[in-house]
């Protein structure tokens, strides 16, 4: 049997943590009830350890992100068009992501002093060591220090320009299957962020290469559902962090600090009500082959069309029940494009798999390797769901 979970390290053990069988239950063999009795009580152990681990580590990765939200909100609110650079690959980049980048690596390096430090991250300090670039660093340098004193918790010095770029670049890791690595996309969906709309900032952590927690800043998504392409009602309050820990479930609180809800993806097992997610940009996702696969499904609403890892976000409290993503042939996904954002949906009870069943492989270093796209639903609706993407990758193959 697949199992198309990708944050898991432990077994489920739920019908375990309710044991049928007691002294009053004669029909099971004393052998068989000690065997069942180690299970538990390794299970529990394992349990143990999944809901207790991590807290530090959790608790650092909130803060960085909701910092690093603060700090590209900023941004976002007074963005200029001086802000967008081409980068080589000719995607945007702005200021606030080089920002976000440092911030996160700065506030996990000294909320977690102890531990040795890995950073997966998409950017890199190049283009801001060049004569050109001077004017930006500063930039970067100044939004990074006010960011750290308007938060008021750390009493450092204020950061030099050497320092930016030192924070930035303590991203170079490669990540891979041995000991922690973090995963960051310190602004994912930099088209959405440079036109006022959705963006995230993504954070994971990879242990032994795989995921055991996430955290999802989503500054511009609404509290609110986005079911029924709600995104635009001006009346909602926005900026959502999502939390998801290994064994332990995902939740919601606002950005500005309410306590936070537990989450949980929709359970609709009937595909005709079950509304979709996927890529705003139309280069990023085949949006002919998901409209084929709704069709198969009977499905009924229009599309959710947004940008970023906000998509997992919003899968992840029910908004809608499918996130469909398949990019151009040749396209190589990155870690940090989906790691947070896939424990942030299987701990909400979702499946997260590549267009074969295979849950995503996190452990083979920067890039995730992949059959032709990415789905999320919920487990009812999986098999339906490969089964539409099957047909429809037949019927029109040229749609990538
Ligand atoms: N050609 C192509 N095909 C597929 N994916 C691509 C492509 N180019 C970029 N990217 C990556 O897409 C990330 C943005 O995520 P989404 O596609 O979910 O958002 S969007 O609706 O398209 O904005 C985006 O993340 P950021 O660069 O962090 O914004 C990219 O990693
Ligand atoms: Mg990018
Ligand atoms: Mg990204
Ligand atoms: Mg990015």
């Amino acid at each position: 049997m697949v199992i198309l979970n990708c944050s898991r390290v432990v077994p489920k053990i739920t019908s375990l943590s309710r044991p049928k069988f007691t002294n009053t239950q004669p029909l099971v063999s004393p052998v068989s009830r000690r065997a069942s009795r180690a299970v538990i009580v390794a299970a529990v152990a394992v349990s143990a350890f999944s809901s207790m681990s991590y807290d530090r580590e959790l608790a650092a990765a909130k803060k960085a992100a909701s910092l690093a939200a603060r700090l590209c909100q900023k941004v976002q609110k007074a963005l200029l068009q001086s802000d967008v650079q081409a980068k080589s690959d000719k995607s945007p980049v702005t200021v606030a992501d080089y920002g976000s980048q440092a911030l996160v690596s700065f506030v996990l390096e000294r909320e977690l002093p102890s531990d040795s430090f890995s950073l997966v991250a998409e950017e890199d300090s190049g283009d801001l060591r060049k004569e050109s670039g001077q004017e930006t660093l500063q930039r970067i340098t100044k939004l990074v220090n006010d960011t750290i004193v308007n938060d008021g918790s750390f009493s450092v010095p204020t950061l030099t320009m050497e320092d930016m770029l030192r924070a930035i670049d303590s991203g170079k890791s490669d990540g891979g299957s041995h000991g922690r690595h973090w995963v960051l996309d310190p602004i994912d969906g930099t088209k959405g962020f440079v036109r006022g709309d959705q963006y995230a900032i993504a954070l994971a952590l990879l242990d032994e290469g795989k995921v055991v927690l996430g955290v999802l800043a989503c500054p511009n998504l609404p509290l609110a559902s986005i079911g029924g392409n709600r995104l635009h009602s001006s009346h909602d309050e926005v900026g959502c962090l999502f939390f998801a820990k290994v064994g332990a479930g995902t939740y919601m609180q606002s950005l500005d600090g309410s306590s936070p809800i537990k989450v949980n993806v929709s359970t609709t097992d009937n595909s005709e009500e079950a509304s979709f997610f996927e890529s705003f940009e139309a280069a990023h996702s085949s949006h002919d082959l998901s409209s084929s696969i709704a069709k198969k499904l009977g499905v009924k609403a229009p599309p959710v069309r947004i940008d970023s890892q906000a998509k997992y976000g919003a899968l992840s409290r029910g908004d809608g029940a499918i996130y469909l993503r398949f990019p151009r042939k040749g396209y190589r996904e990155k870690i940090w494009d989906h790691a947070a954002g896939c424990i942030v949906v299987t701990e909400a009870g979702g499946v997260v798999a590549d267009a074969a069943g295979n849950p995503l492989d996190f452990s083979k270093g920067k890039y995730l390797d992949l059959d032709t796209g990415i789905l999320a639903t919920n487990e009812k609706l999986m098999p339906l769901l490969l089964k539409a993407v099957r047909e429809s990758l037949e019927e029109i193959p040229s749609a990538l």
